[in-house]
């Protein structure tokens, strides 16, 4: 089995960007697990049961129009605090980690749930005020219309609620490293997180 970088951390701390940075620079292939999550909430907002929707999850529900939207986001918090749904996710996750060739994953519970073993886990923050201003610049350039204010409340909303869930709550594993990107940019991120799979002699 390849190797297995776990990333896990608040909305908009840089985990994806510093996922497939990893991913690329060692060849890995690379899961943006939220992305799992705000599927099945698309599909709940549209009308289905939401453990039914996570249970028949297809590949082209994560192509559906908006998932990287606040409405999907919101809505993926709500339903990832359902243990039924976590549940359903779990096996195609970690057959994605066993890959040959090895994988990186970003969510919230990669190194506390879906990955223990990693080798390598990092727990990606930054304060809340620099992830909304850099999430309004996404949803912005992605053609939604929001202000920095409703980012923000967004963003702290799902954190505490990603947090205080009883099932798989958002926390850094134990041996995860702390990776704060509020005074770096993406380079000095991506040579740090690098530096670090390194070091764990990968
Ligand atoms: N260290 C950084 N400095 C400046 N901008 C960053 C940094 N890391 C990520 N970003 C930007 O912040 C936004 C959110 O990053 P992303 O990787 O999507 O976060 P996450 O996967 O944790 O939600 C993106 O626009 C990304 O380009
Ligand atoms: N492994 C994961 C990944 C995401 N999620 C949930 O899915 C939501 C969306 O995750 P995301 O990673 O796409 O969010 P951002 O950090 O990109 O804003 C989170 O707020 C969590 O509620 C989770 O519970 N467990």
């Amino acid at each position: 089995m390849g190797l297995t970088i776990a990333i896990d951390g608040p909305a908009a701390s840089g985990k994806g960007t510093i996922g497939r940075a990893l991913a690329a620079h060692f060849g890995l292939g690379y899961l943006d697990t939220g992305l799992l999550y705000r599927a099945v909430g698309r599909r709940m907002l549209d009308g289905e049961d939401p453990i039914e929707a996570a249970q028949s999850l297809r590949a082209e529900d994560l192509e559906a129009d908006g998932l990287r939207g606040p409405e999907a986001a919101q809505a993926a918090s709500k339903v990832a605090a359902i243990p039924e749904v976590r549940a359903a996710l779990v096996d195609f996750q970690r057959a994605f980690a066993a890959r040959e060739g090895g994988a990186v994953l970003d969510g919230r519970d990669i190194g506390t749930v879906i990955c223990p073993e990693a080798p390598v886990k990092i727990f990606v923050t930054a304060d809340a005020e620099v992830r909304a201003e850099r999430r309004l610049r996404d949803l912005v350039a992605g053609g939604h219309a929001v202000t920095l204010d409703e980012v923000l409340e967004d963003i702290r909303a799902r954190d505490a609620r990603d947090a205080g869930r009883s099932d798989a709550p958002m926390r850094a594993a134990e041996d995860a490293v702390r990776l704060d990107t509020t005074r770096i940019g993406i380079d000095e991120a991506v040579a740090a997180a690098v530096a670090l799979v390194e070091r764990a002699g990968a």
